[in-house]
């Protein structure tokens, strides 16, 4: 006896299926879809710019870092262990030969963001590209939060990126100076998520304020926008949300890509939106996850599993049927 399940949970049909015929050396989709992690735009995109990164030593951040770099971008990455700064920002400068400054800030503080802020404009001047990447995150079930727990994350995502926001932002009007603004935030930003409730929160929060700031801001030569990566493996990541690694194989297993993303694919977008080919977007929310949110989100999706000769059957019983 074969059921199709819903990702409802609801049976759609209880039926005696032959069983599926074994399939040797079928391709997985991720054979279709290799990443491509070259740079992307043309040498010298970013030439005679300057680029905050926050979060900016390690995973996304560092890859989005790099790419900038390569593109003749000068960097300034931001977050708090210098020790992990400085070796990213000393390995990143020798291989692309343009500058990469470290310096220490934890988000969360406002006077430590416009000390940081302060230290930035007295090396390098005011930025013109501005990622808010840092963040804190941990899979718990919600009822075993305790406020510090909430506040541990909601501060780093939602106050953190405001901070660094707002302390920009009004430096750059008070200087007449545009720039472009760039938020990481995630796919269950937009359906929230269970597990990840202080992320999900405050990742939602990040979407409005950038939201909000495009259409406010653009006034002032500011654009904002947004993406959301699906999983990537980064240490980070994947140390606090599948530590034991259980679910990375469910999690590719829905992905209609059939693979994670890579930090070099999220960087190429990531550089693009924050470049002048980008200049007329403004305020858009890019989901990045190999089709994993819609993978996850529709009714009948789970019928992937039915096999040509299920079809067969199913079309017949349903041509079968007369009247409702
Ligand atoms: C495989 C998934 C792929 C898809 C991914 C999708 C979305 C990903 C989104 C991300 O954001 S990934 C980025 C993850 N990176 C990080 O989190 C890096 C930075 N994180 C940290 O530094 C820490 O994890 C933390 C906890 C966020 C902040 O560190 P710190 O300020 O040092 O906090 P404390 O260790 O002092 O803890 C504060 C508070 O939180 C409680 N807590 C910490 N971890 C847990 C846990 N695992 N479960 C429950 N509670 C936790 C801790 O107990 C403290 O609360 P008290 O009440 O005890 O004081
Ligand atoms: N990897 C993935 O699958 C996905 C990642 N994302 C998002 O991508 C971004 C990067 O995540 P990822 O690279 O995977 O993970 P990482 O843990 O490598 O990156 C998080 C960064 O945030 C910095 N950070 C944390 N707290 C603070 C703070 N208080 N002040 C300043 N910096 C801080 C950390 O540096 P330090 O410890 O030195 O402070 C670290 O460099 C995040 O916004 C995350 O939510 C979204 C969806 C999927």
């Amino acid at each position: 006896m074969a059921a199709v399940m819903l990702s409802s949970g609801r049976k759609l049909l209880q039926t005696r299926f032959p069983r599926p015929p074994v399939r040797s050396g079928s391709a997985r989709p991720s054979g279709f879809f290799a990443p491509s992690e070259g740079a992307m735009l043309p040498a010298g995109s970013f030439r005679d710019r300057l680029a905050f990164i926050t979060g900016g030593g390690t995973g996304l951040g560092r890859a989005m870092t790099m790419v900038l770099s390569q593109l003749g971008a000068r960097c300034v990455i931001a977050s708090r262990k210098l020790d992990v700064l400085q070796e990213t920002a000393g390995e990143i400068s020798s291989q692309t030969g343009n500058q990469v400054h470290a310096l220490q800030c934890d988000v969360r503080d406002p006077q430590a963001v416009a000390r940081c802020v302060d230290q930035m404009v007295a090396l390098s001047g005011l930025p013109d590209v501005i990622i808010n990447n840092a963040a804190g995150n941990f899979i718990c079930p919600t009822e075993r939060l305790t406020p510090n727990g909430w506040r541990s994350v909601t501060d780093i995502v939602l106050n953190g990126t405001a901070f660094v926001t707002l302390e920009l932002g009004k430096r750059l009007i008070q200087a007449q100076k545009g720039a472009s603004f760039l938020a990481i935030t995630t796919i269950y930003a937009e359906s929230g998520s269970g597990f990840v409730v202080p992320s999900a929160a405050a990742k939602a929060g990040v979407e409005a304020l950038y939201k909000s700031l495009a259409a406010e801001w653009g006034r002032y030569g500011h654009r904002f926008n947004i993406i959301q990566p699906g999983p990537i493996r980064t240490k980070g990541a994947f140390s606090r949300l599948d530590p034991t690694g259980t679910f990375e194989k469910s999690m590719i297993d829905r992905i209609p890509t059939g693979r994670l993303g890579k930090p070099a694919e999220l960087a190429n977008l990531a550089a693009y939106l924050s470049s002048d080919f980008a200049s007329w977007m403004s305020g858009a929310v890019i989901r990045f996850d190999g089709g994993e949110y819609v993978s996850m989100a529709g009714e009948f999706n789970e019928l992937r599993k039915v096999t040509p000769d299920q079809w067969k059957m199913l079309e017949a019983m349903i041509k079968g049927t007369k009247g409702s």
